[in-house]
């Protein structure tokens, strides 16, 4: 009896499997090259979650296996299509933007009828937000970072920058190496919280204060952490753990960050104070004001990014403001520091590159936020620090309707996700010749015009591209300007020879601390 149990147990299973990876070949059928699936993370995140290797090295190396425009993978039991081509890339995330507006493992109406109210906060996020939602809520976010905006911020920044250069000062003054990822988070923290929500995080003062400290919280990737959200992308699980009570986010750091945001417009409508800060913007948004963006503002990045056709608009609640001013925090914090800090590491090993950056930044006393738009040399050691280490290594979209992508002519299911492999475009040596090099010419104008603009794609493109990247830029070029006009950054005993990424950041950060030292420059 035992031995038919058993028999009979293997069938189910092996039946069951079988069912489960049916779609496992779902590009070899169509002819497409693909990457092999393992049961059943798939193609793209068992390495991931396993936390064996970091994305940035496994999107690349899935990127140099293959030399087709595109190429199949896997999300778990899902195909996906992988684009290795800057024009098709342009194609999803602008042209055809109507079909591709929601990234994958979008938030169904169910997940959030029936998700924690912690939860319900992260729902009401940028990043989260789909379809019609999405667009009202960008719409109306849209103009927060336009330039005009971006000057006032720029002055809340300045404050900043003297701390950043008073903690550099203090090492340099003892001779003494210090660590640039602790260093950049600090000056990204004060200054997104400074100009997102009128907050003085006080990063530079304490080892850490309660808010850096509830901020790394939200990023921590403990085993539980990976487990629900692992889980959540189970269909249906999210409706589940929602009806149970379980908060998919970090509950405690969520309901800080909640109160803290809470208080700040509370007090504000209070005292009718004006800081012209996003909460002020914000509460302009909600009280139905129009907010105001100068055609001439915008860059080619910027024109793409804008909705085409009418958009309904945003019922902008006090929840979705609270989620949106916390989503800036959150979006604007790591990547920018990570960014940084990779910036000043490459500058002090590169004499050539910190010579060059000096020559640049030493004819300007008190630059305007103008003058650090038209820093060239600057500029370009900044776009080149987003292209060797992209913050976001792949970029997804969901396909709204059944789709067949033209040139290749591969048909895509309606729901089906499509990802751009941004690392493996950022080291293509089509794109960039010698791209495991730090080479600041990259950006020149000339070299700019050989390549395809969709070859550079850090902060995405189209309507769905990053909100912050005026914000970021405009951080990352006063952080390195200040620090290279007043200090010579060098290597010393500790600083790495070699780069390794960490697999177990989410982000493309350094598995060893990033050491330099400082010297005042006389
Ligand atoms: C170096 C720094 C940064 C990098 C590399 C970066 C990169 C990105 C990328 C790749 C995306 C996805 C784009 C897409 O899907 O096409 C994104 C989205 C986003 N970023 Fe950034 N970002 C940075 C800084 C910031 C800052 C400072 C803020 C806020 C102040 C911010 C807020 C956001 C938001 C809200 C979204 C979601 C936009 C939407 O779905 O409508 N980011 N970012």
């Amino acid at each position: 009896m035992w031995l038919e149990t058993l028999c009979l147990l293997v069938i189910v299973v092996v039946a069951l499997y079988k069912y489960l990876t049916k779609d496992y070949q779902h590009w070899t059928k169509l002819g497409l090259a693909q990457d092999e699936p393992t049961f059943p993370f798939g193609s793209l995140l068992g390495e991931l979650v396993k936390g064996k290797k970091a994305s940035c090295d496994l999107l690349r190396e899935q990127y140099e296996r293959h030399n087709t425009k595109v190429y199949g993978g896997y999300v778990f039991l899902n195909p996906i299509l992988v684009i290795r081509d800057p024009e098709l890339a342009k194609i999803v995330l602008v042209r055809d933007f109507n079909n591709f507006v929601d990234r994958s493992g979008m938030i169904s109406p169910d997940r959030s009828k029936h998700s924690t109210v912690t939860d319900k906060i992260w729902n009401r996020q940028l990043t989260t937000l789909s379809g019609d939602e999405w667009k009202s809520v960008r719409s109306s976010l849209s103009p927060i970072f336009t330039s005009g905006k971006m000057k006032v911020m720029f002055a809340l920044m300045q404050h900043v920058s003297n701390e950043f250069l008073d903690t550099i000062r203090k090492h340099s003054e003892k001779d003494e190496a210090f660590e640039l990822k602790d260093l950049c988070g600090r000056f990204t923290m004060d200054s997104i919280s400074s100009c997102a929500i009128g907050f003085n995080a006080g990063s530079f003062h304490e080892d850490e204060t309660i808010f850096v400290k509830n901020a790394k919280g939200l990023f921590k990737r403990s085993g539980w952490a990976m487990f629900l959200f692992v889980l959540s992308l189970v269909p249906g699980m999210n409706a589940l753990l929602g009806r149970l009570g379980i908060s998919i986010s970090r509950p405690q750091e969520t309901r800080f960050f909640y109160n803290l945001i809470k208080a700040s417009i509370e007090a504000r409508r209070k005292s009718g104070e004006q800081r012209n800060d996003l909460i002020d913007l914000m509460i302009r948004i909600m009280k139905d004001e129009e907010i105001t963006t100068g055609e001439d503002e915008l860059d080619q990045f910027e024109n793409d990014a804008k909705l085409k056709g009418p958009v309904k608009k945003a019922e902008f609640d006090e929840l979705t403001l609270i989620a949106n001013a916390m989503v800036m925090l959150l979006a604007g914090y790591e990547t920018t520091a990570t960014t940084m800090t990779w910036a000043l590491f490459e500058i002090a090993r590169s004499e050539e590159i910190q010579r060059k950056l000096w020559e640049e930044v030493q004819q300007f006393d008190d630059p305007s936020y103008t003058d650090f738009m038209n820093m060239p040399y600057l500029d370009c050691v900044v776009n080149e620090s987003l292209r060797k280490y992209p913050q976001a290594t792949a970029i997804s979209r969901g396909s709204q309707e059944n789709y067949i992508l033209e040139d290749v002519n591969i048909p895509i299911k309606k729901g089906m996700d499509v990802y751009v492999n941004v690392v493996g475009i950022h080291y293509d040596p089509q794109n960039y010749p010698n791209p495991n090099e730090f080479n600041p010419d990259n950006f020149t104008r000339e070299a700019k015009a050989t390549r395809h603009p969709y070859a550079f794609l850090p902060f995405g493109h189209g309507p769905r591209a990053c909100i912050g990247m005026r914000f970021a830029l405009l951080e990352l070029k006063m952080a390195l300007f200040y620090a290279v006009k007043n200090f010579e950054l060098l290597k010393c005993d500790e600083t790495p020879e070699v780069i390794e990424f960490d697999p177990k950041s989410g982000f493309t950060s350094s598995k060893h601390p990033l050491i330099i030292k400082a010297r005042p420059r006389s």
